[in-house]
């Protein structure tokens, strides 16, 4: 039998997004250092900071342009007139206003990604112009190094295409989840703080590592790569990986491992990672409240 297919068509070569980053710390800073290792080219990014002397040093480190408030008071409203994409990325008291000082200078199609812990999608898309479309996100650090976790939230008028274009932008440097609201706090315990955690237990292993007389670098590097390796095997394979199986195979009967985890549990172990897990959640929600009940 034959048939007759339907010549394929190639699909139209969509333009990449250019993308403006208002305000370039820590967590902005680390979503642009994974962008551009990964699919995004300097000259389609504008960022900025508030200084003159931060938007030379970024500018500098990340070869793209950096536009200082301090120079500039149109900085933010001229980035992010020029965008498709647009983070947010200053504190959670700074969001809302930032987001109306750049509300009448977007493109009606932009997408406005928050990454501020506690800011809901009410009061970004009470701040921004009627129809915006907008995103409620929480990365996480690791981004930078192409290795993030990010949770997204679209907004009312944030339409699938334009979901999946901030997905798939952050695709190339993180796994990307799009969920609920009400998840976005319990997310934020545990991938948006989590790195610090796993920072912490390798800190701590080190020091340890050092009271029992090792040289700190060694210690450190111990700690680190161990951290990094078991962090790996977690997530490589099939994806069937599971963290007490993985656990159990490092530990012999009787041996020195069950003895530490038999440590770490007299000592209260999983009873503190729920605690800081929760912790951060509920501070999430607390923040959350603190800002609207000031408005
Ligand atoms: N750091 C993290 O691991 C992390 C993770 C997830 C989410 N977040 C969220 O990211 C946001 C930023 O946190 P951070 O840790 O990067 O803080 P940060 O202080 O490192 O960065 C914020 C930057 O914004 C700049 N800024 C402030 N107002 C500005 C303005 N009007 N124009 C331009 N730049 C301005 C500040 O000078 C600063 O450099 C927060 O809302 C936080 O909740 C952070
Ligand atoms: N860092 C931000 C905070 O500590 C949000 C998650 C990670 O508030």
């Amino acid at each position: 039998m034959s048939s007759t297919a339907a010549p394929q068509q190639n699909p139209a070569p969509t333009a990449a997004p250019r993308v403006a980053m208002l305000g370039l710390g820590s967590m902005n800073g680390a979503i642009l250092a994974g962008l551009l290792a990964s699919s995004v080219q300097p000259e389609d990014v504008v960022a900025t900071t508030r200084s003159t002397a931060t938007a030379q040093a970024r500018a500098q480190e990340h070869g793209v342009t950096v536009l200082a408030e301090a120079e500039d008071p149109q900085a933010n409203q001229i980035a992010a007139g020029q965008a498709d994409i647009i983070f947010l990325g200053v504190k959670p008291h700074g969001i809302v206003d930032l987001a109306g000082s750049i509300a009448d200078s977007l493109k009606p199609d932009a997408v406005v990604v928050s990454v501020a812990a506690a800011i809901s999608v009410e009061m970004l898309q009470g701040a921004l112009g009627q129809g915006q479309p907008v995103i409620r996100s929480m990365p996480n650090t690791p981004l930078s190094v192409g290795l993030g976790v990010v949770g997204l939230v679209p907004g009312t008028h944030a339409s699938e295409s334009d979901t999946r274009r901030v997905q798939d932008l952050l695709a190339a440097c993180g796994t990307v989840h799009v969920i609920e609201e009400s998840q976005i706090d319990a997310l934020t315990g545990i991938s948006g703080s989590g790195p610090a955690y796993a920072f912490y237990l390798a800190e701590q292993m080190a020091e340890a590592g050092v009271r029992l007389g090792l040289d700190p670098a060694l210690a450190a590097d111990l700690a680190a790569q161990t951290v990094y390796g078991a962090g790996k095997m977690l997530v490589s394979g099939d994806g069937t990986a599971d963290a007490a199986a993985l656990r159990k195979a490092v530990c012999s009967p009787n041996g020195t491992t069950e003895r530490a985890i038999d440590a770490f549990d007299e000592h209260g172990f999983p009873a503190a990672v729920a605690a800081a897990v929760t912790a951060s959640a509920t501070r999430s929600a607390e923040i959350t409240d603190e800002l609207r009940n000031a408005r």
